[in-house]
């Protein structure tokens, strides 16, 4: 079993793993009920005996039957019941139960990858922590937040939650986002009372301990001592955080004659996209500034046929995104049915996406995703389809000229940071099939989205939202072979949704009377 926070397909199976688990739990709770009420009854039935025929009195023992009765409980009755196996043996059945499931629950990488998948959702879409706590997904605005997305349910975090999240932001050394999250753990916390629960990782204490230390790490050292003030007035016998106290009371002592460190603002961690980061996330939240229709004559809609007798029969809505460079949204691309059934060919194979690294393929953090790819043989379907491409693009699909389907499955927060889809170096996996470069990209959305998860085009300053059914086309490459820079595009990370996309990726070769060269290198 591979990760299951990648694909949101695992997530949804991770439910039925659960509902096993309730039933397992309900089945203890019954059976420990039952030997509750045995303890009860037993309780009783001899507290009753002491009032209703001792009374005080040991006149009662001249009885026999009495005195008997008495003897047989002191000598077997108490030892079975106080030696009784029934609770263990309970425990023990919940354990086995939990043990057959072990293998397919979440590991301590999914559950990182979950909390990192919430912080990447503050940050790309602005959204408050303290709503995000309270089930709502809200951005900051003048006066009231605004509601990026209203979910139907909204399911309220616990301080517990809030301090895992703000746990792993801490152990990352990420204090830009565990200050937020370890304050709602902390507000959440205290306003439960700070009673202990079972099932949590964490304490008030906890959260107090790591907040001050994150405050303490971004230079607000007053508000450090007051956590640790309060933390130590609870836990008084904490030495080590005494010895906290002391510190920040020397520091703060030392550092009335320094500069104030404090009120800086926090900075975000900083990640290899920088350069990019800012356009990126604008464009993964509004449309981008791209001109309309309107405002530019050459961008327009129509229903298509490329000449083609097919598709005279069967014009397909076409809307021109943008000229420079040349992306185009095919409506209808495919019919509901075929979606599902390219979703259900890929489930079996489906494996957690790569990225090139030099000569290399591996995983990484700025691709979360699950792919699979469906060879020709895998359904009538993929050729029937490689067909539509080749009329709608004019160009050779058959493979090796086409690469076969890529079908991709977006996890929680899941997104394709911004990259190319031709290869930038010439050691890279994509020349493998020995027919050139991509020089097009046939991505066609299997699913639609709740909110987020659109394919932003950095350089080009737009982003297109996910059209169930539809296909975008793009060329990678100039006419002269040269990678197009302006086509660095990116999948926004899922706000809320379940995201598939399937790329056919059409090669150099293949193509040489399809697509010619030009002399303009800019062509
Ligand atoms: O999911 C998207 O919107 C973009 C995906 C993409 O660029 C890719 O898979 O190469
Ligand atoms: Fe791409």
């Amino acid at each position: 079993a591979g990760e299951i926070y990648t694909s949101l397909l695992n997530v949804k199976e991770a439910i039925a793993i659960e509902r096993t688990l309730i039933d397992t739990l309900g089945t203890y709770i019954d059976h420990e009920l039952e030997r509750l009420e045995d303890l009860k009854r037993f309780h009783s039935r001899v507290s009753d005996l002491h009032i209703a025929v001792y009374n005080g009195s040991t006149t009662a023992m001249a009885n026999p039957l009495i005195a008997f009765t008495l003897i047989k409980r002191l000598q077997s009755e108490w030892a079975n019941l106080v030696y009784c196996n029934e609770a263990s043996e309970n425990t023990q059945a919940l354990r086995s139960g939990f043990k057959a499931l072990e293998a397919s629950l979440p590991k301590m990488e999914d559950l990182q990858g979950a909390a990192k998948a919430l912080m990447r959702l503050q940050d790309v879409y602005a959204l408050q922590v303290g709503s995000l706590t309270r089930g709502r997904f809200q951005r900051a605005a003048r006066g009231d937040p605004v509601d990026i997305y209203r979910p139907a349910v909204s399911v309220p975090l616990s301080g517990d939650d809030c301090f895992l999240v703000g746990k792993v932001a801490y152990e990352l050394g990420d204090f830009y986002h565990s200050v937020p999250w370890l304050e709602e753990s902390v507000r959440l916390f205290r306003g439960s009372g700070g009673a202990w629960r079972p099932e949590n990782q964490g304490t008030l204490e906890d959260a107090l301990d790591h907040l001050a230390f994150s405050h303490f790490k971004e230079g607000n050292v007053s508000y450090a001592l007051s956590l640790s003030q309060e933390l130590l007035h609870r836990d008084p016998m904490n030495g080590r955080v005494l010895q906290n106290v002391e510190k920040y009371e020397t520091l703060l002592v030392q550092s009335t004659s320094l500069p104030v460190s404090q009120g800086v603002g926090m900075r975000r961690p900083n990640s290899t996209a920088l350069r990019t980061r800012n356009t990126y996330e604008r464009l993964c939240r509004t449309r981008g500034s791209q001109p309309k229709h309107y405002e530019n004559q050459r961008l327009f809609c129509d229903y298509f046929t490329n000449g083609d007798p097919v598709l005279l029969l069967q014009p397909i809505r076409r809307e021109v995104q943008s000229l420079q460079p040349y992306v185009v949204l095919y409506h209808n691309f495919l019919t509901d049915k075929e979606a599902e059934d390219i979703k259900t060919l890929s489930q079996q194979g489906l494996r957690r996406s790569v990225v090139a690294s030099g000569e290399k393929q591996e995983t990484a953090d700025y691709r979360i995703s699950k792919s699979a790819w469906l060879k020709d043989s895998a359904s009538l379907l993929m050729g029937q389809m490689d067909g539509r491409i080749a009329r709608l693009t004019g160009l050779n699909v058959r493979t090796p000229y086409g690469e076969y389907l890529q079908v991709v499955n977006y996890g929680i927060g899941g997104h394709y940071e911004p990259h190319f889809d031709h290869a930038t170096s010439a050691s890279s996996p994509v020349f493998k099939l020995k027919t050139g470069n991509r020089v097009a990209t046939f991505m066609i959305y299997l699913s639609s989205v709740e909110a987020g998860g659109s394919t932003a085009f950095i350089y080009a300053n737009f982003s297109v939202p996910v059209v169930k059914n539809a296909a975008l086309f793009w060329w990678n490459l100039h006419r002269n072979g040269r990678g197009d820079e302006d086509t660095l595009h990116a999948g926004c990370p899922v706000l809320v949704g379940d995201k598939w996309v399937a790329n056919k990726w059409i090669h150099e070769h293949g193509q040489e009377f399809r697509r010619r060269c030009a002399l303009d290198p800019e062509e």
